[in-house]
């Protein structure tokens, strides 16, 4: 059976674009493997808008955040590093979720 996973609303348009090929996200979706397609939807009305295959997933720490994580987030990386915190507050130990649209 296809897992899911979720994104806000406001990631819609960049994931369908190809513009964000990276999520980061905390233990508790750190368990897809690679190769495995899970179904998108938006967190907000858990409506369905893509398929995505999972590439890797990276244990990374906060404080190793790059400009290449960033990018592939299409954010600058002060604005991912906002964003995860206000996510995940006080949160060190991230996973990054490598994937393309199916
Ligand atoms: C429920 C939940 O945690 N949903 C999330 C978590 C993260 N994201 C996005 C926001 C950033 O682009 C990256 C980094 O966390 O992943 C999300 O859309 N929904």
């Amino acid at each position: 059976m296809k897992r899911e996973i979720t994104f806000y609303r406001r990631f819609e348009a960049d994931i369908l674009s190809g513009k964000k090929t990276i999520t980061i996200r905390d233990s508790s979706e750190s368990h897809f493997e690679k190769g495995e397609l899970l179904s998108v939807s938006r967190y907000e009305d858990g409506g369905y808008f893509c398929t995505i295959e999972v590439e890797s997933v990276t244990p990374v720490l906060m404080s190793e955040l790059t400009e290449l994580h960033a990018a592939q987030e299409n954010m600058t990386l002060d604005e991912l590093k906002q964003v995860i915190s206000e996510i995940y507050p006080g949160l060190n130990e991230l996973y990054v979720i490598s994937f393309h649209i199916r």
